[in-house]
């Protein structure tokens, strides 16, 4: 048996120091690169939204579904530590792809500031991307379980806060560059024509990925590396494939029970690989309600984006829930666990996981709420057998407007009767319309002719400056804007006599009253949950898992994860409920439900020590731990197949 004597820092191995760096560069280059990636698809290659959003997802979800490929690579194949090397290598020349795909000089010949050659462009990037996706996910479930081997048995405590830190360094690395990276894409740059500059802000990200790479490297005495004991992956389909088929050729009651159906496999395979497999299976097993806290994770940033109320703005979304995992994990870790602890509570880690999962629900309560207090503040819009309508007086005088057969409107002079425009909650909008003699121009505008309207125009929160033109004549006026509401602009024909001042302004949609703060419990809640669920969820994967299958349960952990994804998708696909608040309330009814059918799953399921278990089962075999370990990869070299199957004929109980 290999001892491995690690060097040590305040009771952690040293070698952790470079794999959180290691975490925290590449988290920083995967974060850094999908906070501008729409903005690239939109504005250099310029898709439409939905093509754009289309394929961001697509790549994210694929992100999602590559861990299974890494894990299957390490436990398999080539270790953690090659996997890694390996896959960080594709991962870099993936970001480094992309990076180039951005510069637009390459085949700007023409030198307008746009690329001639789009599909040049398009097919580096998607290159770029395939690669990416292929790395990320493929280290994502071996970079965790690499730090855990790091640890030994004496050090369970540190292990459990290396959890947390590693959790830490993800988000240390998200928040960073969620907030440099669209700084470096404002920027100017280019050979032959100043652009934003994608180059930088899809560069500096590939530099970090070589960064990770070569602090992971730099780390490779230090490691403590197990080899992979063969192709274990393919021994248990194998094994499991035969317990089945052996549990269905003894399907008569004359055969008697046995406690397990994976016994099933007891004839041909170790009895060790069958603890292992059963293990495994527990575990994953005790996953199946899980993606459903994610599929409630990632529907928050569309409840944020669309209710507008911390400004609407999805980019700085992504910032406060890696401000708050800075904030809430040091606080869960040192206060709120070892308190319960003091307090008697026995706090246990699928305990965790079920509080982690209300706090979402709670979320969802939280969100529901605000939606009823900013549905008050809506107009009422005209059902499906109704229309709205609009009329605006530009006439001198009070006019009487009948419409048949007998409704009957009185429009003051410049004013408007009724409005109909489609609600936006989380921007302002404006119109103007011009009752000026002449065509008009305003700032940011196209012109408008004499008695003409303009459409609903976008602008930002707050003071605005206007300045409208008509020849030689000009005159300016400023509005305070509120969020959430819409305005026309009336403009009469004395507008430049009296310098602007005769301008009318008609709130067609009051603005949003409902304060930003009450969107704070929402985030509280969701990212108290995160804390409770997530870095507990990479905890138990790591503990619960026998040592040759750590990054499996790690992938199998992530699939979870991947599985919530898709559940979004199918929701957003199957529609949605007529009332925005009833559709939160259903979430968060469906989460409890499922945290309740976890809690009793969880009930029956026992803690193991992986390792102990594996001792036992070599004990029971009356093996040593390396005869053990030897036979085990001589079974695995064998032809099973002719090796046992006259066994099995023989042993028929
Ligand atoms: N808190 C998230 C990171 C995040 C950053 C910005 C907006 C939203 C989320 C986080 O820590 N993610 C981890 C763990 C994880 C979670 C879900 C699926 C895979 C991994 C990460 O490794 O990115």
């Amino acid at each position: 048996m290999l001892v491995y004597l690690t060097a040590e820092c305040c009771g952690y191995p040293i070698s952790i120091f470079f794999i959180v760096v290691n975490e925290f560069c590449e988290r920083f280059s995967y974060y850094g690169m999908r906070a501008v990636l729409v903005l690239y698809f939109r504005y250099f290659l310029l898709w439409d939204d939905d093509l754009a959003t289309s394929i961001y997802h697509a790549f994210v979800a694929l992100c999602y579904l590559t861990p299974i490929l890494g894990a299957i690579i390490a436990d398999s194949w080539l270790g953690k530590f090659k996997t890694i090397i390996y896959l960080s290598i594709v991962y870099a020349i993936g970001q480094v792809t992309m990076a180039i795909s951005t510069i637009h000089d390459i085949t700007d010949a023409n030198r307008d500031g746009t690329p001639d050659n789009f599909t040049f462009h398009i097919a580096l990037s998607m290159l770029g991307l395939i690669l990416i996706a292929l790395g990320t996910g493929g280290i994502k479930p071996c970079v965790a379980a690499f730090g855990g081997d790091q640890f030994q048995e004496h050090q369970s405590r540190q292990l459990n806060t290396f959890f947390s830190v590693f959790y830490l360094c993800i988000n240390a690395g998200s928040l960073l560059s969620t907030l440099i990276t669209p700084v470096l894409r404002a920027q100017e740059c280019g050979i032959h024509t100043q652009q934003q500059c994608y180059p930088l802000a899809f560069g500096v990200p590939a530099v970090l990925m070589v960064i990770s790479l070569v602090v992971f490297i730099a780390g490779s005495g230090m490691y403590v590396k197990t080899d992979p004991e063969g192709n274990i992956m393919w021994s248990v389909c194998k094994c499991i494939g035969f317990a089945i088929k052996n549990r269905f050729r003894h399907r008569s009651s004359s055969y008697p029970k046995r406690e397990h159906w994976m016994d099933w496999a007891n004839e041909k395979y170790d009895k060790l690989l069958i603890a292992q497999i059963k293990m495994v299976l527990k575990v994953l097993f005790l996953y199946i309600p899980l993606p459903m806290f994610w599929t409630l994770f990632d529907q928050k940033v569309s409840i944020c984006h669309f209710s507008g109320l911390l400004g609407g703005l999805p980019d700085q979304m992504q910032t406060v829930n890696p401000i708050l995992i800075l904030t809430l994990v040091p606080i869960m870790d040192r206060l709120i666990f070892p308190l319960i602890q003091k307090c008697g509570l026995n706090f246990s880690p699928l305990k965790r996981m079920t509080v982690g999962m209300l706090f979402a629900a709670m979320a969802f309560v939280s969100a529901a709420l605000v939606q009823i207090e900013i549905d008050k503040t809506l107009p009422n819009f005209p059902s499906s057998s109704e229309s709205q309508l609009k009329v605006v007086n530009t006439y001198s005088t009070t006019l009487n407007v009948t419409i048949s057969p007998n409704e009957h409107l009185l429009i003051e002079s410049f004013g408007v009767q009724l409005h109909t425009s489609k609600h936006t909650y989380s921007t302002i909008s404006c119109m103007f319309v011009n009752g000026y003699t002449a065509d008009l121009n305003i700032t940011n505008l196209d012109s408008i002719e004499p008695s003409a309207t303009t459409n609903y125009t976008l602008v930002n929160q707050g003071k605005r400056d206007f300045v409208l033109r008509h020849g030689e004549q000009w005159c300016e006026f400023s509005r305070k804007f509120g969020f959430g509401a819409s305005y026309t602009f009336l403009i009469p024909s004395t507008v430049f006599s009296d310098d602007c001042e005769s301008i009318t302004e008609v709130e067609d949609m009051k603005p949003n009253s409902v304060h930003m703060a009450l969107q704070i419990p929402q985030y509280f809640l969701i990212t108290t949950g995160e804390v409770m669920f997530s870095v507990t969820g990479l905890q138990f994967s790591y503990s619960q898992a026998p040592k040759n299958m750590k990054s499996v349960l790690q992938a199998g952990w992530l699939c979870t994860n991947a599985v919530g994804n898709i559940i979004v998708l199918i929701v957003a696909e199957l529609g949605k409920l007529p009332k925005q608040w009833a559709e939160y309330l259903l979430f968060a009814s469906l989460l409890v439900a499922v945290s309740i059918i976890f809690s009793i799953m969880a009930y029956f399921y026992t803690y193991i020590d992986p390792a102990e278990i594996e001792a036992q089962v070599r004990k029971e075999q009356g093996l040593e731990p390396e005869e053990m370990e030897k036979e085990t990869l001589e079974m695995e070299e064998k032809d099973e197949d002719q090796k046992n199957e006259q066994g099995v004929k023989q042993t028929k109980i």
